[in-house]
């Protein structure tokens, strides 16, 4: 290698150095399991990138630790409260996704790309940090499920995933709501001037029932642009949209977010969770959780570099993880 392509390489190095995705932990629960499983779900990939797990304080050390021994790149970050109000959330819990805001503080990184840690990824989508600067990009949520009842969409029966079906009834309400995302999937750039600006419009935003994520899509609506369903299937795209789906297996990352879904607490009792796709994706989920061959091992560290550099020359699927052979 002459030293020009050495310098060129050493600088494309850098760059990667500085990409990465993200999850986000909260609490002392059960939710650690997805995040394991979404590291090695990346390995089995060969992805190219390290997964951050911004940890709250209350995330208890034993657990920090198994993150760490699955090569995760443990942050503590520290919690954001909304202001207050009676405000009901979808569910309860959701107020603790306040704190996902801080992800735009890790400026050690220039892009990165969120994941929820109940979403498994199955195909590489390294790609995705290659898309142009200056957007937020994300996949169109559906509003069909019973956790929007709230809202003018559920009760019209409209769904920004099929327009046509329910046509918005502009005479009455105006034009149509502005596309929104789910927010357990994204690309960003994190950047201190932009977490201080989403801080400062959450002190005077009353919260809502999605919580951080009617935050985001409000506060990202200029800039956002959608991307396939592929790159975050919300599970009730299944009974909901099936035309938008396209085929199962080659959905990229599938975000377990429907109601009695999450795998490591399925029981297949609640509806729709008895049908033959989720209970295949369930297990799914939990061959790669129980695939020792998946676990991280120092040795995957040291070939980072060589598999980055076949990354960005196209040459990732003639090298798979090794731990994934
Ligand atoms: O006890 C918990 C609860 C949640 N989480 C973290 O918070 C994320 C969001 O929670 P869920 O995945 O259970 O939520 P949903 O997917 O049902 O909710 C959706 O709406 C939420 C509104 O707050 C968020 O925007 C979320 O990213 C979006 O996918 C989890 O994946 C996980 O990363 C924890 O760590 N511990
Ligand atoms: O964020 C929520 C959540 O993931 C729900 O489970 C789903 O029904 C909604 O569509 C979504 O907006
Ligand atoms: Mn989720």
């Amino acid at each position: 290698m002459g030293p020009n392509m050495s310098a060129y390489s050493s600088k494309q190095q850098q760059a990667a150095n500085r990409r990465a995705y993200v999850t986000f932990l909260a609490g002392d629960g059960d939710y650690w399991k997805g995040v394991v499983g979404l590291a090695k779900g990346l390995r089995k990939v060969g992805s190219a990138y390290p997964l951050v797990v911004a940890v709250l304080p209350d995330v208890p050390e034993a657990h920090r630790r198994i993150l760490v021994s699955q090569g995760c790149v443990v942050r503590e970050i520290q919690p954001v409260y909304p202001p207050e109000s009676q405000t009901q959330f979808a569910m309860a819990y959701y107020v603790i996704n306040y704190s996902k805001l801080r992800i735009w503080e890790l400026v050690e990184y220039e892009r990165m790309v969120y994941l929820d840690a109940d979403i498994q990824v199955y195909e590489n989508m390294d790609h995705l940090f290659d898309l142009d600067k200056g957007h937020l990009y994300a996949v169109m949520d559906c509003f069909c499920e019973r956790t929007w009842s709230h809202t003018p969409q559920y009760k019209l029966g409209y769904c920004q995933q099929c327009p046509d079906k329910v046509e918005w009834p502009e005479q009455e309400l105006g034009p149509p709501p502005p596309r929104y995302f789910n927010a357990g999937m994204f690309v960003h750039e994190p950047s201190l001037g932009t977490a201080k600006d989403l801080l400062d419009a959450l002190v005077v935003t009353p919260p809502t029932p999605f919580a951080e994520q009617d935050l985001l899509n409000m506060f990202f609506r200029d800039v956002y642009k959608p991307i396939p369903p592929a790159y975050n299937l919300v599970l009730a795209m299944l009974w909901r949209h099936p035309e938008n789906v396209g085929e199962l297996h080659k959905v990229k990352a599938v975000h377990y977010c429907a109601a009695g879904s999450k795998p490591w607490r399925y029981t297949g009792e609640e509806p729709n969770m008895e049908r033959e796709d989720i209970k295949m994706l369930v297990a799914r989920w939990w061959d790669i959780f129980n695939d020792e061959t998946l676990d991280y091992k120092a040795v995957d560290e040291a070939m980072q570099p060589l598999r980055q550099a076949l990354a960005k020359a196209g040459a990732a699927k003639y090298f798979p993880a090794p731990s994934a052979a």
